[in-house]
């Protein structure tokens, strides 16, 4: 199993770091336009193997897409991060040329690849991957909602008192400090409804904790997050590379599912070896159907943006 991640900045080392820790890659290829930084990054990697006890081959290449030949999974991080105050969709103006040129980029050299999108504006980036591709829908991917997912998972935790690893719950929607949708009505403590245990008033702070995520780690870092970015691109990296049948949210493509044409947003699907392998088009209420359409309003007034 070959991954290439573009960009070897904060979250694309990351996301390196995590895939190489998990073990279940023979290679990774890190490659970034800055001259000799993804061999850099590679090396110090690397030398964390013994350490940390695996056997995943980091490599680095400066802007040499023959080196990410015949991979079966290609990451795209390359592009700016926000800064304190910034909106995701401001990025859109540098990240598009960027996103566009790399991933034609990719495919002249991995024809069969799998793409995940990351850099921002993630939902529109998506998008644009399509337009610029052509491929066939279940072999794009845009990361947002299993990052959004952890950091409701996260709030949740925090507001119930309970450890992480009796929360569940999901956000869907678009990527974005308005237009995420996380879904309190189904998360759930060891499989009871959190609505039991903590009051409408706290779960909706917990919603809107969670929406502002990025923002909120982007005004205590200077730059926008990346651990968790990282393990959450990791995650979507072993699903697939593993045919795990895992159900995570992602932003897709829509052709009708939730009443949704001609955009990518964050839906739950089911993640195995060939990538997308079903859109989940779960019941929705009238509240949170409502809230889906103008997160799809606002994705849609992004990708009026790009120069298709
Ligand atoms: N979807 C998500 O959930 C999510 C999470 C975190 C960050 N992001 C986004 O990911 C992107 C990267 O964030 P970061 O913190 O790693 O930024 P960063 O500045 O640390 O790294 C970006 C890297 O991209 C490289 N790059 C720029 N143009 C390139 C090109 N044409 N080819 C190859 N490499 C190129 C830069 O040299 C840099 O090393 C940003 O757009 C950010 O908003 C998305
Ligand atoms: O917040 C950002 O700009 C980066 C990323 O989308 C995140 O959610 O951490």
């Amino acid at each position: 199993m070959k991954v290439t991640v573009v960009g070897a900045g904060a979250v694309g080392a990351s996301c390196a770091e995590y895939i190489a820790i998990k073990n279940f890659a023979s290679e990774v290829v890190l490659l970034d336009i800055k001259e000799g930084y993804a061999e850099g990054k590679a090396m110090d990697l690397m030398q964390t193997a013994s350490l940390n006890g695996f056997d995943t081959k980091i490599t680095g290449s400066t802007s040499d897409y023959s080196k990410t030949a015949n991979s079966d999974i290609c990451v795209i991080t390359s592009g700016i991060p926000r800064k304190p105050g910034m909106t995701r969709e401001e990025l859109i103006g540098i990240n598009a040329g960027i996103v566009k040129s790399v991933s034609s980029d990719l495919i002249k050299h991995s024809p069969d690849t799998i793409i995940i999108v990351v850099s921002n504006p993630m939902d529109t980036m998506t998008y644009l991957v399509h337009k610029t591709t052509n491929l066939p829908k279940n072999r794009i991917i845009g990361m947002g909602g299993a990052l959004d997912s952890a950091r409701f998972k996260y709030r949740l935790a925090e507001a119930l008192g309970a450890p992480i690893s009796d929360v569940d719950g999901m956000v869907i929607g678009g990527h974005s400090d308005k237009g995420m949708v996380p879904l309190t009505r189904l998360a759930t403590r060891n499989s009871v409804p959190v609505t039991e245990f903590i009051s409408d008033e706290r779960l909706n702070q917990v919603k809107e904790d969670t929406k502002v995520g990025g923002a909120t780690l982007t005004g205590l870092l200077g730059t926008s997050a990346w651990y968790a970015p990282g393990a959450a691109v990791s995650g979507l990296v072993q699903a697939i590379a593993c045919d795990q049948k895992k159900i995570y949210p992602c932003s897709t493509l829509l052709e009708g599912e939730y009443g949704l044409n001609d955009l990518c947003i964050g839906v739950p699907v089911v993640l195995g070896r060939n990538g997308i392998e079903k859109i989940v088009d779960i019941s929705l209420n009238d509240a949170e159907k409502a809230h889906m359409q103008e997160s799809a309003e606002g994705v849609s007034k992004t990708n009026g943006l790009l120069e298709l």
